[in-house]
């Protein structure tokens, strides 16, 4: 099957295959470049996390599918489903709902997204656009023909935890190529994960961005690094939030110059992984042309003021690096 892009674009980027051991799945049918909008599609079903019984949510499931045409009835029926029995609908709806956002209580279910399988490093990042109410599948990296698309069902923590997440949550044991390293490189790389959780951590302390600076945006640039060498070069999202944390730091203590290359890059991340219609691409474009409109200008101090214009010219790449994160 040679599904047509819905965006206008004629080009079939992808068509559905049988993958080993994953059942369906998306391979790409030509060479795709990071930052394509592979899908763009709207919920079939949307999902409260929270119903009172399974009978109610089989029920509160069972009267949204009456209600859809009967093509949208047939591909949600034609979803997996990892829990068949007595709550049909419930279990394709636990197989495939992905959450709208990254804290939504909502999730929703998808044609063609629901049968993208999982990696835990994923060559494409899926994102909710609350503007359009469309779910969206961006490639991080180049995909080359005849690889399979794959997006990241969990937040990359350690692979235990991650594991757990996705037989818990998805009920699968995962296959990708991170859960299947040799033990040695699996552990450098839980070891690589447990770093970037704690330096987002010490990164998201507000007392420390308040009395330590310097070391927030240090690590700031460790923890890009981390992700650099962990998502093997991807241009994962998770950069453009430490970007906009070292934003946040540089433009609380009044530094706008800083801050408007920080929410820059952001922005630059949030393009490819997002697209310019996302609402967070827009954010940071305009806190890029107007760093002091973040409401945080200067909440900690104005010791770092530096005005937008004083981005100095004529660094090399390194010596730039250097100037941004303050590494002297
Ligand atoms: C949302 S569906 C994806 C499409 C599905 N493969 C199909 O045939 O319709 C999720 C299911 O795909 C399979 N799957 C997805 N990613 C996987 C992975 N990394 N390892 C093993 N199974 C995976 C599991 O059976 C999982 O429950």
């Amino acid at each position: 099957m040679v599904p047509r892009l819905s965006n206008g674009v004629d080009t079939p980027l992808f068509e559905i295959k049988q993958i080993p051991r994953k059942g369906r799945g998306l391979v790409a049918r030509i060479n795709v470049a990071t930052g394509t909008r592979i899908l763009c599609e709207k919920p079939l079903l949307t999902v409260q996390s929270e119903y009172t019984t399974p009978v109610d949510a089989e029920n509160m499931f069972a009267a949204q599918l009456k209600a859809l045409p009967k093509a949208s009835q047939r591909e949600f029926l034609s979803l997996h489903n990892t829990n068949p029995g007595k709550y049909p609908f419930t279990g394709i709806v636990r197989t495939n709902a992905l959450p709208c956002g990254p804290s939504s209580s909502v999730g929703a279910v998808y044609p063609t997204i629901c049968l993208i399988n999982h990696s835990c490093v994923p060559n494409c990042n899926h994102s909710w656009n609350s503007d359009t109410g469309r779910e969206t599948i961006h490639a991080i990296r180049p995909i080359e023909a005849g690889e399979e698309i794959t997006i990241a069902y969990d937040c990359g923590r350690v692979s235990a935890v991650r594991r757990a997440f996705l037989k818990v949550n998805f009920g699968f044991d995962c296959i990708c190529r991170a859960c299947s390293l040799p033990a040695a490189e699996l552990a450098a790389s839980d070891a690589r994960r447990e770093r970037i959780q704690a330096l987002d951590d010490a990164i998201g302390d507000a007392s420390r961005m308040a009395s330590r600076p310097s070391d927030c945006l240090r690590d700031c640039h460790a923890l890009l690094q981390a992700l650099r060498k962990e998502y093997d070069g991807c241009t994962v999202v998770l950069s453009a939030r430490a970007y906009y944390d070292a934003f946040q730091i540089c433009i609380a203590h009044g530094d706008e110059a800083r801050a408007s290359v920080f929410a820059e890059r952001a922005y630059k991340i949030r393009v490819i992984c997002e697209g310019e219609d996302s609402l967070e691409t827009q954010r940071m474009l305009s806190f890029a042309r107007n760093p002091a409109s973040h409401p945080t200008f200067g909440i900690c101090s104005f010791g770092w003021k530096r005005s937008r214009a004083m981005v100095p010219k004529g660094l090399d790449a390194e010596q730039f690096e250097e100037w941004l994160f303050k590494m002297k």
